[in-house]
């Protein structure tokens, strides 16, 4: 399921060099989910005192700890990004071209390069270099507008959509399509990754399906956004929770035969008015018995009742379990397996512990042509820096 060495020979990208500078939390994604599909990916990360980076989505990556503001350190860069075949920088606009890294000086030293700028306001535009996190680029997406209960605050979820389905997901996918067109015509591009934009484009559904009719009442009363009582999230006798996503008639009356119900005694699903007093009802049967008993009832039908799974139980769920859903590395650490599944070459991610800051930095520097000596005069000169693990990490 993992594996145990830096060979990723049988995976989709493998012989794909990245480099990827050490950001917050998107770019990151970005470049363990190539990594994950058998890329080799470097991180550059600045020489620091402590061997343990930031990043905890260092998933089979090399760390190479380099001072970029130190002219050598640029330069440095600039002769590593001439064997690369994708960059990932997550600054704000302006702070490559200030280090003398911009995209016009390594596409022109690197034709083939893909240099992925993953930004939250995209590379112009009023906000081009403004501070900012997921909240923000999920407000300025439109998409927050649509997120929360009824007659409460927008509500924002933990920093998901925006950072990782907008940002690092959608940065991998402009990666792999760039490589995908470079097959053809040798050349490398831009990635312009706006999260903004990221967010927005995932909402497409929202925009187009605005005038079917699921959309007509303010935020909270509608279908798929906590009004409908056979859409919602229900409370068990246990203090766990039940998801009900019954939307389609059958479905529905699944739901109504589970619970105990008659429909003939019931408002037509569709009711709008009579969804509030629903809920009521619905919510009043799920707090009479446990979540396992909720799952015995309903587990093998379809009425669309799942239970809402703790991190501590997702792994031992039976459905994740059979599915192998969920990987263990070295340290014991569980995590979700790379996904989507490819049939023939699957992601295999590492099962080694992240990378310390700067343990890969010679054999990196080694590999792209640097010599001994030169490697000695930037380490004497603190330009780079060489992480060993501690003997009590
Ligand atoms: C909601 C999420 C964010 C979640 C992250 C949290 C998990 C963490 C945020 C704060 C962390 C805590 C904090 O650091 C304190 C503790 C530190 C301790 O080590 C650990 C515990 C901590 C409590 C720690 C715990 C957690 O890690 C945190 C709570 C997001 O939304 S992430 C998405 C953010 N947005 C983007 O990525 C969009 C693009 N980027 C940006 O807009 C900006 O980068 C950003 C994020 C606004 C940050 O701005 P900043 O001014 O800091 O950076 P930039 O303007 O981009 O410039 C980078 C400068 O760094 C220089 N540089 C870069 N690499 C090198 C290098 N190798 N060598 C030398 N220099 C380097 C670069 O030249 C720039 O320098 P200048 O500023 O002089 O131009």
């Amino acid at each position: 399921m993992c594996r145990r060495s830096q060979a990723a020979a049988a995976m989709a990208l493998s012989g794909v060099r990245v480099l990827e500078l050490a950001g917050l939390a998107p770019a990151p994604l970005c470049g363990m989910i190539l990594a994950d599909f058998g890329a080799r990916v470097v991180r550059v990360d600045r020489p620091s005192l402590s061997p343990v980076a930031s990043d905890v989505q260092g998933r089979g990556k090399l760390s190479l700890a380099l001072d970029l503001k130190r002219p050598q350190g640029a330069a440095a860069l600039r002769r590593l990004c001439r064997g690369a075949d994708v960059l990932i920088e997550p600054f704000r606009h302006g702070v490559m071209e200030k280090l003398g890294l911009g995209p016009e000086v390594l596409l022109q030293e690197n034709p083939s390069l893909i240099y992925a700028r993953l930004t939250g306001f995209g590379q112009t535009g009023k906000y081009a270099k403004s501070a900012g996190h997921d909240i923000n680029y999920l407000a300025l997406s439109g998409v927050l507008s649509k997120l929360g209960r009824k007659d409460e605050n927008p509500y924002a979820p933990v920093n998901l959509l925006a950072d990782f389905a907008g940002g690092g997901v959608m940065c991998a996918l402009g990666i792999v399509i760039a490589l995908y067109e470079r097959a053809t015509s040798g050349r490398g591009q831009i990635i312009d990754a706006s999260m903004v934009e990221g967010v927005a484009y995932l909402s497409s559904f929202l925009w187009k399906s605005q005038n079917v009719g699921i959309w007509s009442r303010p935020r909270g009363e509608n279908l798929l956004d906590g009004g409908a009582p056979f859409y919602e999230i229900y409370r068990t006798s246990d203090g766990k929770f039940m998801a009900v996503g019954a939307l389609e008639p059958q479905f529905y009356e699944q739901l109504i035969k589970g619970l105990g119900l008659d429909s003939n005694e019931l408002p037509i699903q569709s009711s709008f008015s009579d969804w509030p007093e629903m809920k009521k009802k619905f919510a009043s049967i799920f707090a009479q018995k446990t979540q396992a008993e909720w799952c015995s009832i309903f587990d093998g039908t379809d009425a669309c009742v799942t239970p809402v799974l703790s991190f501590d139980d997702v792994a031992s769920h039976q459905h994740n379990k059979q599915r192998r859903s969920f990987i263990k590395n070295d340290q014991g650490e569980i995590s979700p397996r790379p996904a989507p599944l490819l049939s023939r070459t699957p992601a295999v991610p590492s099962c080694k512990r992240d990378p310390f800051i700067g343990e890969h930095t010679e054999e990196i520097l080694l590999e792209n042509g640097f010599t001994k000596q030169e490697i000695a005069k930037l380490h004497s000169d603190k330009i780079i820096g060489f992480g060993k693990p501690k003997a009590n990490l």
